[in-house]
Order: structure tokens, then sequence, then C-alpha cells
């Protein structure tokens, strides 16, 4: 028989293991260390953009993960870099909006890559936004700092225990979990870590909801994703992809005509306007490409994705337009978004 202090502590640790879980996590790291793919491994569907190029995140994207015992808004976050642009200012205001209010960090460190520069820089930053000093001089974490080892599919065994040691070496950190995205290798472990991280609080957001993105968001991130993947060596960041306007079918116009609709015609398709922009015309040819073979195998390879987002068939409508020097003038970011 327990005694009753017993009981009361027994009964106490099962009312915490059900407490429902809720809040935020920045996802933190230098460019291409795995951000968005981890991201979208997490929540098993394609939401922050990837590429192997190094900054292709432009926006803080959420992605809701939702589990029987918690829900965990993931903030992606733009690769911290010293800006060259005003872009790059931009996507550094962005990063400090991501940091504000989030009730836990995961600092993402590539497992193939030595601990760098970039990431002291990183480092430094959490410390000024989420470090406490202590009298004794040492530091005490406000939020839990969790570090994710990446892409430790590039790493034999005993490399990567090397790997582990020196982060641990590097900051205090509340956890460190190593991960492989891309091999689907310890998501269980991430997920579990980051849940027992978050506060208790309830669901915020119904459970199919997998972004915080609106639709038009969303397509433009991946229009954009797709074209930097199709343009391998081109136009790194002169990409801006906004969608004007998404028109879906009239589902009462059948209702409304008086002729029945013929069983083998084709459904009407939901129209997708987007527009891509470029900074000078020379770059024009390079996005179309020879015979328009790049904007016909973006559509092609996006057409599952949009269909999905849209809730219906949907014909994506390309129109590549310049907006010169957009990069550098505050106006023209502004109309595209940022
Ligand atoms: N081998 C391996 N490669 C990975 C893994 N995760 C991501 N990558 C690759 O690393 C590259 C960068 O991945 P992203 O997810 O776009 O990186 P990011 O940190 O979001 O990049 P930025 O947007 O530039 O900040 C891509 O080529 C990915 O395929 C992994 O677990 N293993």
């Amino acid at each position: 028989m327990p005694h009753d202090g017993e009981a009361d502590v027994a009964l106490e640790w099962c009312l915490m293991q059900d407490a429902y879980r809720s809040g935020f996590i920045a996802v933190v790291g230098r460019p291409n260390v795995g951000k968005s793919t981890l991201i979208n491994a997490l929540i098993g569907s394609h939401i922050a953009i990837t590429s192997s190029r190094p900054e292709t995140t432009r926006k803080a994207i959420r992605g809701v993960l939702t589990t029987d015992n918690a829900q965990i808004v993931l903030v992606d976050t733009p690769g911290i870099h010293r800006p060259r642009t005003l872009l790059g200012q931009r996507l550094n205001d962005i990063v400090d909006d991501s940091l504000s209010d989030v009730d836990a960090v995961a600092f993402l460190l590539p497992a193939d890559q030595p601990i760098g520069p970039g990431d002291k820089r990183i480092l430094s930053r959490l410390r000024s936004d989420f470090a406490r000093k202590n009298d004794d001089g040492s530091l005490t974490w406000k939020v839990p700092l969790i570090a994710v080892v990446t892409k430790i599919d590039e790493l034999d065994h005993a490399a990567l225990v090397d790997k582990l040691i020196a982060i641990n070496e590097f900051a205090a950190f509340s956890d460190i979990v190593p991960v492989s995205a891309l091999e689907k290798d310890n998501l269980d472990e991430v997920k579990q870590v980051f849940i027992e991280a978050m506060p208790e609080g309830p669901q915020m957001y119904p459970e199919d909801q997998i972004s915080e993105e609106s639709p038009s968001e969303t397509i433009a991130e991946l229009v954009r994703g797709a074209f930097l993947e199709e343009l391998t060596d081109e136009l790194p960041h002169s990409l801006a992809v906004v969608v004007d306007a998404i028109e879906y079918p009239d589902e009462d116009e059948d209702a409304d005509s008086d002729e029945p609709r013929a069983a083998n015609a084709p459904k009407p398709k939901a129209q997708v306007h987007v527009s891509v922009y470029v900074e000078r015309d020379s770059q024009k040819p390079i996005i179309i490409g020879r015979k328009a073979e790049h904007l016909v195998r973006v559509k092609k390879k996006l057409r599952t994705p949009i269909n999905r987002i849209v809730g219906c068939k949907a014909n994506l409508d390309m129109h590549v337009k310049v907006a010169k020097e957009w990069q550098s003038d505050p106006k023209k970011l502004e109309r595209l978004g940022f």
C-alpha cells in the first residue's frame, strides 16, 4: 500500500503525463543545415521550401504539428547571415520576429560539418535573447535550447559520437538529439523532445491544419522552390513569386444550367494565376527556358501539391514579369510581400 504522500505524487505524475502541451518552437541554424527538410519530415507534408542552395527560405513559415497529446507550431527561419542587401536585412528582421515569443528553440547543427563561425554567431544571438546571467556569472536559458544534429546519414557511428561530444561542449543544451530528416531516422525522438519542451496549454489549431499560411502563400513558396530546383546555377535570389488570384470553379454552374453536362465532359478546373518576378529582362528567358521547358516542368512537378492545396484540379497559369532591382527597392519589396 502506498503512503498517502506517495499516492499524491503518483497521481500528480499521472496527471502530468496526461497534460496537453502546446507552444511555439523556433527552428534556427545557419543556411542549408536542413531546417525546412526537418519541418517537412516532422509534419509529413511539403510546407517549407527546401533546396540545395543556401538561403532559400525567406519567410517564417509555420508548420503545425499535432499529436495525441500536443500541438507544436514550428517557426521556420531564414538562414541567419550577414545582410548584403535590403532583402538580406528584411530576412534578418523576420528572424527577429520568429525568435520573439517562442517556448523553445531548436538549434540545428549539421553532423557533416564542423562547428563554425556561423554557429558561434547564432549562439551568441541566442544568448543575448534567451539567457539570463546568474550571480556566479553562469548562464541560465529562459527557454529550453535543443540541439538537433542533422544529416546523421552522412556519418558513421564513431564520427557521430565525436560530433555529439563536440556539440555537448559547444553550449549547455537542454537536449541533444541526432536526426536524419532525409532517411526519416530518429524523427519520433525529435518529436518527443520537442513535446517535452512545450508548456502545458490548449490545442490552438484544428487537428487537420498543418500550416498557418494561406493557400496563396503556400503556392507562391512552392513555385519559387520549384524554380530554384529547376534553374540549377542561375538566379539564386532575384526571383519573387506572387499568387495574384485563385479562381475556384463555379459549383453552381451545372445546377443553374438547363443543359446537363455530358458524362465524359471534363470537370472545370480552378485557375491559379501566378506572377514570377525577375530583376532584369535578360533573366526572363532563363526562367522560361527553351520552348518554355522550365515552365512546363514546374507546372508538371507542382500539379499534385497544388491540386491538394486548392482542394480540386487546378491549372497553374504563370506569367514571368520584370520588377527592376526589386531586392533594393523598399516599395517593390513591400509589394512582393517582404
Ligand atoms: N544527407 C542529408 N541531407 C539533408 C538532410 N536534410 C536536409 N538535407 C539537404 O540539405 C540541403 C538543405 O536543406 P534545407 O532543408 O533546404 O535547408 P535549410 O536549412 O532550410 O536552408 P535555408 O533555407 O537556406 O536556411 C538540401 O539539399 C537537403 O536535401 C538529411 O537529413 N541528410
